[in-house]
């Protein structure tokens, strides 16, 4: 069994205090016995403001949320799933990364995906999001061993899209992970039903840290996220709800959960090919 830890956040636009509240909640979950600590999406920085994000994110060569995180992985010698950070690019049009890591408990860098689905979404008349304006999608999925099974990585909005999650799966990935700021209006409607369905679909566990609340930002914030980081078992369980507090939680996954979710429900197993739909 290996204990993960699932770190819900409240981050602010500003990445020295966030990384400083990380540090300290990665150092309880593992003073609590945990062995994989999984942090959300951009844990280093939620603005609503392209230029303070221009004035505070760095790229990965020089990021102190990536270097911090890496030397507290390697302190505690445990495994992180640093959901995502928001890190420049040398991309011509100045966009952004939503980049997530698997971190060893070396400290190393073993695997990084760039979020594929940009939430370009208007909610309602008072509510839209177009994140492609500062951030680029990425093109590659990415699935990387850990101790504890096969991990498929993928980034909040990603979870809308089943046959990523299909794929991760039918490549080998037990673990799925969902590090999300899913809004509050969508995450009231959505965020459970789509996360079990993902688990229960693909007989994979799902975590899902996430961020919380109403986010502080130096010109005033106004971006509220939903929170629940939530940890769903292969058969389709909710093993962890973490409600809207920061904080963490510990779940024990078992590594033959997949497996027996699996040989009971073998529909990862019975995709049939039929014409005209099939995407790509
Ligand atoms: O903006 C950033 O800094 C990082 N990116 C995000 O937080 C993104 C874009 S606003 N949020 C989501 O994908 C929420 C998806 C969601 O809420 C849904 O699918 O309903």
């Amino acid at each position: 069994m290996t204990k993960a830890a699932l770190i819900t956040l409240n981050s602010s636009d500003d990445p020295v205090a966030n990384l400083a509240m990380t540090t300290d909640l990665i150092d309880a979950a593992v003073g609590r016995g945990a062995t994989f600590v999984l942090t959300p999406e951009v844990t280093n920085c939620v603005s609503t403001s392209l230029a303070h994000q221009e004035a505070v994110l760095c790229t990965q060569g020089t990021d102190p949320t990536l270097r911090g995180l890496r030397e507290t992985a390697a302190r505690h010698r445990v495994w992180l799933l640093i959901g995502s950070l928001a890190l420049k690019t040398d991309d011509a049009d100045g966009r952004f990364a939503n980049r997530s890591f698997l971190i060893d408990p070396a400290g190393k860098i073993v695997a990084k995906y760039d979020k594929i689905h940009m939430f370009d979404v208007t909610v309602s008349q008072s509510e839209s999001y177009r994140e492609s304006a500062g951030y680029r999608p990425g093109d590659k999925a990415v699935v990387a061993d850990g101790p504890f099974g096969r991990i498929g990585m993928t980034i909040c909005y990603d979870l809308r899209f089943p046959y990523l999650y299909r794929d991760l799966a039918q490549a080998g990935a037990e673990v799925l992970t969902v590090p999300s700021a899913f809004s509050e209006t969508t995450g009231q409607a959505h965020w459970h039903v789509l996360l079990r369905a993902r688990a229960i679909e693909t007989g994979s566990y799902i975590l899902a840290p996430a961020q919380t609340g109403l986010h502080a930002e130096a010109a005033g914030g106004k971006r509220r996220t939903y929170g629940h980081s939530l940890a769903v078992s292969p058969w389709g369980d909710v093993m962890y709800d973490g409600g809207e507090d920061v904080g963490y939680g510990i779940v024990e996954i078992d590594p033959n959960a997949a497996k027996d979710a699996r040989s009971r429900i073998p529909s990862l197993a019975h995709d049939r090919s039929y014409e005209g739909t099939a995407h790509e």
